[in-house]
């Protein structure tokens, strides 16, 4: 048994690859009942032999982008420095998994970038509208499309770890596969051929893009979960309203009911726009619960 450490390229269920420091790959299980492990983990290794090797431990992180429902946690990515949104035109987006994954991003202290996709596409104008409040409130947006032009995507990658996120169908894959270096292109052992005959992402992959930029692709989600946030904090995860709760009468307003709140009066105002302090307030109840 020797000891090694190395980065986890590929997670599934509680199956992990990983690219140890001595150069090989390893498929790796864990000690126990252990899934608290993702994509982008540095970990330290025991090798049984050439190909397979135990987990013993996370070395500490940057950071973790994990989301929790009711029942269960999902760890999605670690020590990316970059979370990018990927939507499009078609298939409808949902607004709300966006605020999510931008609220995901700011709890983990990660820059956040949306990447408005399929720009070939004649229904683009209605994205790129919503789109527009989200510039207005600091987040950067850029448009494209995976079957043209990518390279103001590969230059926003430099430097970075970045995960790319997105609802199930927005071209994650497509552009994951436009992005690499054709070298390491995306093979047919990570993607699964559904009855339907579509290929989806089942694994969370990281790619080296470069020695210092990496990028990892997860599967496509319909839904973000936020449980694992704390109610009294959700609050900073809105940028344009973060500044506004100074207004409030009290300090420890929840921003529910509380007679005197400036979130509630600016957005009665309109200064705000309209779903967010509902989503807020949502998402306080849910935690506070
Ligand atoms: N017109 C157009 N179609 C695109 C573009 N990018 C991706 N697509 C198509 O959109 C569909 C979904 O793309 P995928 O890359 O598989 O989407 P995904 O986000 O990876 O989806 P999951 O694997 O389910 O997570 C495919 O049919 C792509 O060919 C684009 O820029 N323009
Ligand atoms: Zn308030």
């Amino acid at each position: 048994m020797t000891q090694s450490a190395g980065q986890i390229i590929r997670s599934h269920g509680r199956r992990y690859v990983v690219e140890a420091d001595d150069g090989n790959t390893y498929d790796c299980s864990t000690r126990g009942k252990r899934s608290d492990y993702a994509a982008g983990d540095r970990v330290d290794l025991q090798i049984s032999n050439g190909e397979q090797a135990v987990i013993e431990r996370a070395q500490p992180r940057r950071s973790l982008l994990y989301r929790q429902d009711d029942f269960r946690q999902k760890l999605i990515a670690a020590n990316v420095t970059q979370l990018v949104v990927v939507l499009a035109a078609v298939p409808t987006p949902s607004r709300e998994f966006l605020d999510r994954a931008l609220i995901a991003a700011e709890a983990a202290d990660i820059a956040a970038l949306i990447v408005l996709n399929k720009t070939d596409l004649p229904e683009t104008p209605a994205a790129r509208e919503l789109l527009g409040f989200y510039r207005e409130i600091g987040y950067p947006v850029l448009e494209l499309s995976a079957l043209g032009d990518i390279s103001p995507l590969r230059e926003r990658l430099t430097g970075q770890t970045t995960v790319l996120i997105g609802q199930s169908g927005m071209g994650k894959s497509t552009l994951t596969n436009a992005l690499l270096p054709s070298a390491q292109a995306r093979v047919g052992d990570i993607s699964t051929a559904l009855d339907s005959g579509r290929h989806t992402t089942t694994h969370a992959t990281l790619y080296h893009l470069d020695a210092d930029s990496h990028l990892i692709d997860s599967p496509g989600l319909q839904e973000f979960g936020l449980m694992h946030l704390d109610a009294t904090q959700v609050i900073h995860y809105f940028p344009e309203m973060r500044e506004l709760a100074g207004r409030c009468r009290f300090h420890n307003c929840a921003h529910l009911v509380e007679p005197g709140c400036g979130l509630i009066a600016a957005s009665t105002a309109g200064e705000i726009a309209a779903v967010r302090l509902p989503l807020l307030q949502k998402l306080t109840r849910m935690l506070q619960r």
